[in-house]
């Protein structure tokens, strides 16, 4: 999520609704506000996060994931290396790695990617530059080689959700799915339900 705010909620009312409904995960994935509020902003996402007990990440920038005391940083193949941002971010720390071919996997795998982050499964607004929809054929991959946590991620919603469990994610990440519903809580729970009951059939 980033930090504008959503219809008549600012992010971290989003992010407080989004939990109560069942995401397990937070990342902060902010582009364009200036750094000054993105550390102040940040800081308050942290610690809503902790009292909630979610891991809280930061998208692309290692050096805002320090200074938040983040649980993670998600990067991608145009990012910091994984291997880069381990030396930075210590041994204790969540590293996650974006990979939308067999080929980025592997160099993810080889950066030490502690979760792999794979899409766009489906075409997405919220990601300009995301390319072509990969479907679920690479999570069924992935997962049958490495067994490392996989989300698959890109136009993800209660629609098409119980296929990328069946396919072998671990789990979804979604923005639009939860950020861009007129009652979010609601979209969250809805997600998370179909989420779990997918890993039980
Ligand atoms: C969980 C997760 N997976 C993939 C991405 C995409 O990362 P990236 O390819 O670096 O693209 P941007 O998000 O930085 O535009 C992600 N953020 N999270
Ligand atoms: C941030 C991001 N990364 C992608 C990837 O393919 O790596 S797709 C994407 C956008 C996800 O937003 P929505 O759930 O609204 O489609
Ligand atoms: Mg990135």
């Amino acid at each position: 999520m980033g930090l504008e705010g959503y219809g008549h909620l600012t992010a971290l009312q989003l992010a407080r609704e989004a939990i109560a409904g069942g995401v397990t995960m937070i990342q902060l994935r902010e582009k364009n506000a200036p750094l000054r509020q993105v550390l102040t902003q940040g800081v308050q996402l942290r610690e809503l996060c902790r009292e909630l007990g979610v891991p809280f990440f930061v998208n692309d920038r290692v050096d805002v994931a320090i200074l938040l005391d983040a649980d993670g940083v998600h990067v991608g193949q145009d990012d910091i290396p994984g291997m880069e941002a381990r030396k930075l971010l210590g041994d204790d720390k969540i590293i996650g790695i974006s990979a939308g071919t067999m080929e980025e996997a592997e160099w993810a795998m080889e950066n030490g990617a502690d979760y792999l982050g794979v899409g766009p499964i489906y075409s997405t607004a919220t990601k300009q530059d995301a390319g072509e929809a990969i479907g679920t054929a690479l999570i069924s991959a992935i997962t049958q080689r490495w067994t490392v946590p996989v989300v698959g991620i890109g136009g993800i919603n209660t629609e098409n959700a119980t296929v990328i469990i069946e396919a072998g994610a671990h789990g979804v990440a979604v923005v639009s799915a939860i950020t861009k519903q007129h009652k979010p809580l609601l979209a969250a729970q809805t997600l998370a339900r179909t989420v779990q009951t997918a890993w039980l059939s």
